[in-house]
């Protein structure tokens, strides 16, 4: 017989009842958090019991909104009898309780005799709290309004910004983000004025995140600056492409421009809706820049969708399962799901969280002087310092002007071994009779960890499959280049294993840096011819280089300014087509002729025109565009520069040390470069770190631009890259600067383009953005880059 209530259901509803049963209680208090409540963290520990309360659906008993049921009820007899419910609900409530005093330190405890329910101690604590915080609420304001960045590093500062205003948060002074972001500005020095002005002058309002991103951007420019003397840092404006927004306040002029503040928070990747941060799980950015990581115990929550953080940086819970499922690259363990301070795990290929379309790391430096069409076509080389000479460029000022936009992410996968299997997609291959990837893979550590290949398969969805074993060490993935063999690429064929092996390497490789190392044997056999005639170029009286001159600005010869002479470029377009070489070069520069010197450079060209054309196809293929591939590759036929460079050995006296080319990202599609024995080329990976790209005397290093980005809706991205050199040797680097030929409208496949995958990128000509690009430039603009250029 069941009993019926004396007062039936007041107060509660059936689904808190399903909560009730003491098997559920006693589930509940064995529920731990990591945090101890003390005079100092009340904040963390409210987030931490407020979620775990939650998720088990019992906020009522902290509230006290929930009414406990009658304590009697009448049978059918009409006998007073015990409520069956009503000691559940004592039960839950008393568990709840006690494992509310179990997070509490002992010191706190006298505060909570008498509260027997948890929400009385809930409210105990709660007004505990509070009225401390009154005592405290003024001191911290004042606090707020004196923080100054000082010498501080921009992570700290930020961190003690948000510490106190965490603290007015407990103390139930909450701080907006309009005012957090006025007082982090207002503490930034005067170097920092530029970035102040951009973002304080923004048409759209940046939010917190956006602000973060930008200041930490804007202390690496600073750094990087810092190492050219006398260099204004308002400089760096130029390079702060916020569109909407420039120095002559007319940055929209640009008719195809849209104008929407997107700077700061582009990203490399499938598209703006799974932009997400793994750790607040607001859209816009990722981990790193979230400003709920600028705690000192990097707490964060998610609190929308009910993940706990935990005050070491700890995402677990719903968290867990949201990164797992998103492919998230973090390394993470079931019982301590810690995503790595550093890591800016790429959500599903997103763009880069860091700087967007916004914030290069390069800056800019001083005015360009031509606008007209064809002047700039990949990475853009702008002076520092007038030139008396039209063909001479400050050295260190073949410092780069691109449109760059980073892609600072950080795949920190741990490593192990995987055996991939067959199949067209992941449900095939979870299926399939051989070895398929497991989505988890134990490190050495012990950590589980994501397993790359798992996700590659579930994103990419390839048709085949390669048997092939990959093994993947941490230190090695992050602090090397990826170096792929390409020596038998006349052997391959397009869809036979070999190509498919490599192809599969390729994706990966320019996923996780945007580069890497293509060896092929058969550059070796060139090497000595190649840099002998480098040398033998450079080796010229200066009057003879200087006839070689072009129409389009940054081509013919560049030499060095003085005082530092230490970089100087001699570049010819067009130089796949027959004779261009020795007709604009060499009967230049020889008029006796020097075949050698022709033969040489128009072998070491079509070599690597054959590497360029197989990877574009393989990038192309691996994103299903095999239809395109006669337009695709027709369009990027043309418009192969070919730029001979050579880096001074470097005095010990000279103040810039170190970078002989500034961080930059190429505009054009795709770069093949390949050096002398003397390295110093680095490349910016997703952690933010520059290492040092070694390449063998036989290898290019294929380096994707913003051009294939865009084309691929933002599948791939661009990385920084820089020259530095210390040693007191030569250093020769030949590109092949791939571009697409003007007068064609890049347009992103519609293959690439999905709800889940919104279109990011108009359809645009390369030549119409570079005379765009170049005349902001020259006006001192803000310069917008490619991809804010033609953003949806
Ligand atoms: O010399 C090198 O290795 C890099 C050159 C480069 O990045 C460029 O010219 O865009
Ligand atoms: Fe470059």
């Amino acid at each position: 017989m069941a009993p019926s209530s004396e007062s039936p259901q007041e107060g509660v509803d059936g689904e808190s009842l399903s909560v009730f049963s003491s098997k559920k209680g006693k589930a509940f208090t064995n529920k731990r958090v990591n945090l101890v409540l003390d005079e100092s963290n009340y904040l963390l520990w409210k987030q931490q019991i407020l979620l775990t309360v939650r998720s088990h659906k019992l906020e009522k008993f902290l509230t006290g909104s929930i009414k406990p049921p009658s304590a009697t009820v009448r049978d059918e007899d009409g006998q007073v009898i015990n409520n069956e419910e009503y000691k559940d609900y004592v039960a839950q409530d008393s568990a709840l309780a006690s494992w509310l005093l179990s997070t509490m330190s002992a010191s706190l405890l006298p505060q909570f005799v008498g509260a027997d329910t948890a929400a009385q101690i809930w409210q105990t604590v709660t007004k505990f709290f509070a009225s401390q915080s009154t005592t405290s609420v003024m001191n911290l304001h004042c606090r707020l309004r004196s923080l100054r960045k000082g010498d501080l590093g921009m992570r700290a500062y930020i961190s003690q910004v948000k510490e106190v205003c965490d603290a007015l948060a407990a103390c139930g002074s909450p701080v907006s983000d309009i005012e957090k972001i006025a007082t982090l500005l207002n503490g930034l020095p005067i170097d920092y004025k530029p970035f102040v002005a951009v973002i304080t002058a923004s048409r759209e309002q940046f939010s917190l995140d956006g602000v973060v991103s930008v200041l930490v951007d804007a202390e690496m420019q600073q750094s990087t600056f810092d190492q050219f003397s006398g260099m204004a840092m308002s400089a760096n404006v130029a390079q702060v492409a916020n569109p909407g927004f420039n120095s002559h306040g007319n940055a929209n002029t640009y008719p195809r421009y849209s104008g929407r503040q997107q700077g700061f928070q582009g990203g490399r990747g499938k598209g703006r809706s799974k932009f997400q941060c793994q750790l607040c799980g607001k859209n816009g950015h990722l981990v790193d820049r979230c400003w709920h990581r600028f705690d000192h115990n990097f707490a964060g929550v998610t609190a929308g969708s009910g993940s706990t953080s935990r005050g070491d940086g700890a995402v677990s819970g719903a968290g867990i399962s949201k990164l797992r499922q998103e492919g998230v690259a973090g390394v993470y363990n079931e019982e301590r799901a810690s995503v790595s301070p550093m890591s800016v795990a790429e959500v599903s290929g997103e763009e880069s969280p860091v700087t967007g379309n916004s914030v290069t790391e390069t800056g800019a430096c001083g005015p360009v002087q031509s606008t007209s069409r064809n002047d700039l076509s990949e990475s853009v080389h702008v002076e520092e310092g007038a030139s008396e000479d039209e063909n001479e460029v400050a050295e260190d000022d073949a410092a780069i002007m691109s449109d760059s936009t980073h892609a600072a992410h950080s795949d920190e996968e741990a490593g192990g071994s995987v055996h991939l299997g067959r199949g067209s997609n992941e449900a095939e291959v979870a299926n399939s009779d051989e070895v398929c990837p497991n989505p988890i893979l134990l490190a050495d550590t012990g950590v589980q960890c994501i397993n790359r290949s798992y996700r590659f398969v579930y994103e990419v969805g390839i048709g085949t499959l390669i048997n092939q074993t990959f093994s993947y060490s941490p230190q090695e993935e992050m602090s090397k280049v990826p170096v792929i063999d390409f020596s038998k690429q006349d052997l391959l064929q397009s869809g036979s294993p070999k190509w498919n092996s490599v192809r599969v390497q390729v994706l990966r490789a320019l996923e996780d840096y945007g580069c890497f190392e293509a060896s092929i044997d058969q550059l070796q056999e060139l090497r000595r011819a190649v840099f002998g005639a480098a040398e033998e170029l450079f080796d010229l009286p200066l009057p003879t280089k200087k006839l070689c001159v072009s129409e389009s600005r940054f081509r013919g010869y560049m030499g060095t300014a003085p005082p530092l002479r230490l970089h100087e470029s001699m570049s010819i377009d067009d130089a796949h087509i027959a004779g261009n070489i020795e007709q604009h070069l060499t009967n230049i520069l020889w008029p006796q002729g020097n075949m050698s010197f022709s033969k040489t450079m128009v072998s070491f060209t079509e070599l690597a025109l054959r590497l360029e054309k197989t990877i574009k196809r393989m990038i192309w293929e691996s994103f299903g565009l095999e239809k395109h591939m006669d337009e695709l590759i027709n369009s990027t036929n043309t418009n192969h520069h070919l730029r001979i460079i050579k880096y001074e050995s470097p005095e010990t006296s000279e103040p810039t040390l170190g970078v002989r080319l500034r961080a930059h990202c190429d505009m054009n599609s795709l770069t093949l470069l390949y050096q002398n024995e003397v390295d110093g080329l680095e490349i910016r990976n997703k952690d933010g770190e520059w290492i040092k790209v070694t390449p063998s005397a036989n290898s290019f290093v294929v380096v994707i631009g913003e051009s294939f980005s865009v084309w691929l809706n933002g599948r791939l991205s661009s990385p920084y890259h820089r020259v530095t050199m210390n040693g007191n040797k030569v250093r020769y680097s030949i590109g092949l600067f791939t571009s697409p030929k003007g007068g064609y409208l890049i347009e992103v496949p519609k293959e690439l383009v999905d709800d889940e995958n919104p279109l990011l990128f108009k359809p645009y000509d390369h030549d119409e953005f570079m005379a765009f690009y170049s005349t902001q430039v020259a006006q001192g603009a803000l310069s917008v880059g490619l991809k804010a250029y033609c953003t949806v």
